[in-house]
C-alpha cells in the first residue's frame, strides 16, 4: 500500500477543541493576558482545567517553545508543561498524535489545552532531563546502559510502528529519562502518521538518514521507520563515543558536509574496543540503504537482550 503523510496544513483538527471555558492566569506567567484554556485531553485527564497548574521552573527551551516544571494546586503531582507558540493547524497533528500514544516507553500526554496561538501539553514530568544533558561533556555509557537504553528506544519504536506512526525526530534532546533512571521517547513535532503516498521533511538535520537527505535517489515509501531506526543507530554510536559520531567535533556542520558525512562517507563503525553486539548493532542501523537496513524487530536482538 502507497504511503500518504498527512499534511499537517492541510489536516483538519482532529482534536474536538471546545470553546474556552476558563480565563485566568497561570502564576508565573509574566503575561498578564488571561490563559484561557480548553482541554482536549482524553478522558482520562488528571489536570482540569489549565490554570489549576502552578509554573515553577523552566525545563527547556525548544524551537517551537518552552517546557515548564508545573504542580498541580490540589494534588501537588507535578507535571511538565510544553507550551508551543507556532500555527495551532500545524502544531495540532502533534496533539493528535499524543492523544492516540498510551505506551510505558513514551512519555506520557495527559492533556492538550489550546490558548489563542498558544498550545499546551501537559506531560508526564521526567525528572532526570534529556539524554542530551546527560551526554554533556563527553560523558559516555557502557554498552550495558547502552543497551538498555536501546531496548526502550526500540519498544517505543515498536509501538509507534503498530499505530503506524513515524516519530522522525530521533535524538537525545528528544529522550527523555524519568527519576527511575528509564528511557522514553518524547517529542512528536515531526511526526506523521502513515496512511499512503506523500511525504514532508522535518525533523532535525544531524540525526537525519540518508534517504531523507536524497530524497531523489531515494524515492518515497515505507522508509519512514527506517529513518527511525537510522537516528536510534546514530544515538547508541553517540552514547558509545561520548560525541556525535558522524561530523568533525565543535562548530555546527553546513548542509554540504552534513550530507557528504550522512550520505556518502564510509560506514560509520563502532571502535573495536565495542563489542561485537553493539557494532553488529550500530551496522545494522547505520546501514545507508533503508530497503536493507535493520527493523525494530530483527535490532531488539541480540545487542539489547543484555539490557539491564
Ligand atoms: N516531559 C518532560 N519532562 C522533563 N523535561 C522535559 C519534558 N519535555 C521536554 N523537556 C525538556 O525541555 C527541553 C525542550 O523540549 P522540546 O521538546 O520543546 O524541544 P527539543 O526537543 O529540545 O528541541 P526541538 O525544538 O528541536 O524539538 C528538552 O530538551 C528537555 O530538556
Amino acid at each position: 500500500m502507497p504511503l500518504v503523510r498527512e499534511r499537517r496544513h492541510q489536516e483538519p483538527l482532529t482534536l474536538s477543541i471546545p470553546p474556552p471555558l476558563y480565563n485566568r492566569t497561570i502564576t508565573g506567567d509574566p503575561s498578564p493576558a488571561s490563559f484561557s484554556s480548553s482541554s482536549t485531553s482524553p478522558d482520562s485527564s488528571p489536570v482540569e482545567p489549565l490554570n489549576d497548574l502552578e509554573k515553577l521552573t523552566v525545563l527547556g527551551q525548544g524551537s517551537g517553545g518552552t517546557v515548564y516544571k508545573t504542580r498541580h494546586r490540589k494534588t501537588k503531582t507535578l507535571y511538565a508543561l510544553k507550551v508551543l507558540r507556532s500555527n495551532l493547524n500545524i502544531i495540532t497533528l502533534e496533539a493528535d498524535i499524543l492523544k492516540r500514544i498510551e505506551s510505558s516507553f513514551i512519555v506520557k500526554c495527559y492533556a492538550v489545552f489550546v490558548n489563542s496561538s498558544d498550545l499546551c501539553f501537559v506531560m508526564e514530568l521526567m525528572e532526570k532531563g534529556s539524554l542530551h544533558d546527560a551526554l554533556l561533556g563527553g560523558h559516555v555509557f557502557s554498552e550495558l546502559m547502552i543497551s538498555s537504553l536501546a531496548y526502550r528506544v526500540l519498544q517505543g519504536l515498536r509501538y509507534l510502528q503498530e499505530m503506524r506512526i513515524v516519530h522522525g525526530d530521533i535524538k537525545p534532546s528528544n529522550l527523555l529519562i524519568n527519576e527511575k533512571g528509564e528511557v522514553k521517547i518524547a517529542d512528536f513535532g515531526a511526526s506523521r502518521i502513515i496512511a499512503g503516498g506523500d511525504y514532508v521533511s522535518n525533523g532535525t538535520c544531524v540525526y537525519m538518514n540518508p534517504e531523507r537527505l536524497d530524497q531523489e535517489k531515494w524515492g518515497f515509501g515505507e522508509v519512514g521507520f527506517a529513518g527511525d531506526v537510522w537516528s536510534s543507530g546514530v544515538v547508541v554510536l553517540e552514547c558509545y563515543l561520548g560525541k556525535y559520531p558522524l561530523t568533525k567535533v565543535g562548530g555546527k556542520p553546513d548542509w554540504a558536509a552534513l550530507i557528504c558525512a550522512i550520505c556518502c562517507n564510509e560506514k560509520v563503525e563502532i571502535p573495536v574496543s565495542g563489542s561485537p553486539e553493539i557494532g553488529g548493532f550500530v551496522d545494522r542501523c547505520l546501514e545507508t540503504d533503508w530497503r536493507k537496513r535493520g527493523t525494530v524487530e530483527e535490532l531488539l536482538h541480540p545487542f539489547v537482550k543484555n539490557r539491564l
